[in-house]
């Protein structure tokens, strides 16, 4: 039986944890090289699961597992922490001062991409294998990245929430703009940039303009299985921010990238001109966005589906709830069904 595609990246996770190569070198070093053989095997192991998961997610988990402790459910954080061998984690913080409770714990498994919320530097220093699943979310991510470039693009929420509070709204007073052809600047190179790519590119027929301060990559390849993909990848962002009509942010949150986008970029962007953040808050500086957008004289519109502080909530977001031109989600983008 298949799997529903909410657990595919949960699949790939578990049995990745059984492994105990370090895929991991974020400029902090590397580990030692592991032993070579796994330093427990699964059916052995306790795994902390930091949050709730959907019932057939955690039941996958379960048939993994020797045990699977779900804190708010099972066991509350202090007492998972102490029995874990391992850790299932999403967006979870896992700081410091919480991995040196974990005293038993061999492995974090990144239920997903970005491992940003994870202290690297203790897991070195414990010897604690971290691992991602890059490319397990590249699909979900860039299909609601579509959507909310075409929900700014045409001004749906805006447009809905005039028509709720009982509005007359002609059409020509909200006319949108298209996205067929325009010029889409991307950051970052991994899979979900360049899945979101393909569909511009397929789809749209959008030029496609790549900037990565983080990817070791120069260009994608033309020998990738799916297809050679045009792209004009810039060295700098300065190069490449003024003449995009779309940017959307899927990079990881580095030192390179934190604040990436400030109240500098922003000026520079194109009048008409929308942002969508896939990537992680912190990328974008938001009270930078907050003052752009009010001003409308670059961007018309932003979308986020990432804050600084999560979950999202009206105190925490600088004022951008209250804009018109501003789409929230709450971090909501690897899941489907
Ligand atoms: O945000 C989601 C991820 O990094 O997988």
């Amino acid at each position: 039986m298949s799997l529903p595609p909410l657990l595919t990246n949960l699949q790939q996770t578990t049995s990745r944890l059984q492994l105990t190569d370090l895929l991991l070198d974020d400029g902090h070093g590397s580990l030692p090289t592991p032993p070579p053989e796994p330093l427990l095997a699964a059916r052995e192991a306790t795994v902390l699961l930091p949050m709730p998961v959907h019932p057939v997610a955690a039941e996958y988990a379960r048939s993994r597992f020797g045990k699977v402790l779900v804190v708010g459910e099972d066991v509350d954080l202090d007492e998972g922490l102490k029995l874990a061998d391992g850790i299932l984690n999403r967006a979870n913080a896992l700081p410091a001062d919480m991995l040196v409770r974990a005293q038993r714990l061999l492995a974090i498994s990144v239920v997903g991409v970005g491992y940003d919320s994870i202290h690297i530097p203790t897991c070195i220093d414990r010897r604690i294998s971290v691992l991602n699943c890059p490319g397990s979310n590249a699909h979900a991510v860039s299909e609601l990245t579509i959507a909310l470039t075409l929900a700014l693009l045409r001004r749906v929420p805006e447009v809905d929430r005039r028509l709720r509070s009982g509005q007359l709204v002609r059409s020509i007073d909200v006319l949108g703009r298209s996205l067929r052809g325009k010029v889409v600047g991307i950051i970052g190179m991994g899979a979900t940039a360049r899945c979101t790519a393909e569909i511009f590119l397929h789809a749209f027929s959008c030029s496609i303009h790549i900037y990565s301060p983080t990817s070791p990559l120069t260009r994608w390849t033309t020998h990738d299985p799916s297809g050679a993909l045009a792209h004009t990848r810039h060295d700098t962002l300065s190069a490449m921010l003024p003449h995009v009509d779309i940017l959307t942010l899927h990079c990881p949150l580095t030192d390179a990238t934190r604040r990436l986008i400030s109240s500098r970029e922003l000026d520079t962007m194109k009048p008409g001109s929308v942002l969508v953040n896939m990537s992680r808050g912190a990328v974008v500086d938001e009270k930078a966005l907050y003052d752009a957008l009010r001003s409308s004289e670059t961007l018309m519109g932003a979308a986020s589906d990432v804050f600084a502080f999560e979950p999202v909530g009206r105190d925490t977001v600088n004022g951008l709830l209250d804009l018109e031109n501003f789409i929230a989600t709450p971090h909501m983008s690897v899941y489907m069904h």
